[in-house]
């Protein structure tokens, strides 16, 4: 699958947060987005992601598919998504079921979390809900993955685990954007945001 963004504007709350704005990833490419605070990382892959309008500009993903640009891409935002009640299994089953997944067991085994998967999502580490929510792109196998931070709370042995995840993807083809301050274990294009107003 390729992506291809071309003269993409957003506007929030009145303000142009970012425009002109365009990139190509191939299959196997990965695309840091990277821009100090408020500069519109995180508003750029919402958009991507399709949870932004565009004022402008277009995103094309070829070879063109019946299926929706949601259904394409794993989103994993700033918040985590976990149900507080819910253990951790039941929480990634549930995600899962919906995004139509199969792999829970080995989802939860390749983040390190076996030991926990029973405990209620309220009781995990941030570190713990972190690998919880990245767990998700091993449970249901999608083309194109849009990560803000993901990196944030994780450990180095963690970092390095969620690294392998993303070679591993890139290797099959797959193509990653990912917002973050933090080095990415992963060779990847940069693209600078800049200052915010
Ligand atoms: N719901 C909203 N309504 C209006 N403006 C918003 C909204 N959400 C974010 N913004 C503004 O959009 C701009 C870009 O925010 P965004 O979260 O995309 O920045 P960022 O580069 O991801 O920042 P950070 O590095 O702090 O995560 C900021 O100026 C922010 O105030």
């Amino acid at each position: 699958m390729q992506i291809e963004a071309s003269g993409l504007s957003v506007e929030r709350g009145g303000r142009v947060i970012f425009a002109g704005l365009g990139f190509r990833l191939g299959p196997g490419e990965a695309l840091v987005v990277k821009g100090p605070n408020g500069a519109g990382k995180s508003t750029l892959l919402r958009a991507l992601a399709g949870l932004l309008p565009l004022a402008a500009g277009q995103i094309a993903l070829s070879p063109e598919t019946e299926a929706r640009r949601g259904e394409l891409c794993h989103y994993i935002g700033h918040a985590d998504a976990l149900k507080p009640a819910l253990t951790l299994i039941e929480n990634l089953a549930f995600s899962s079921a919906l995004l139509g997944g199969q792999n829970v067991e080995h989802a939860i085994g390749r983040l390190g979390l076996a030991a926990v998967a029973d405990l209620p999502a309220a009781y995990l580490s941030a570190g713990q809900k972190r690998r919880a929510a990245l767990a998700r792109l091993v449970a249901v196998q999608r083309p194109l993955w849009l990560l803000d931070e993901p990196l944030t709370a994780l450990d180095a042995a963690s970092q390095e685990s969620v690294g392998e995840l993303m070679r591993e993807h890139l290797a099959a083809g797959g193509l990653l954007v990912a917002a973050t301050h933090a080095p990415l274990p992963v060779t990847a294009r940069e693209l600078v945001l800049g200052r915010a107003a």
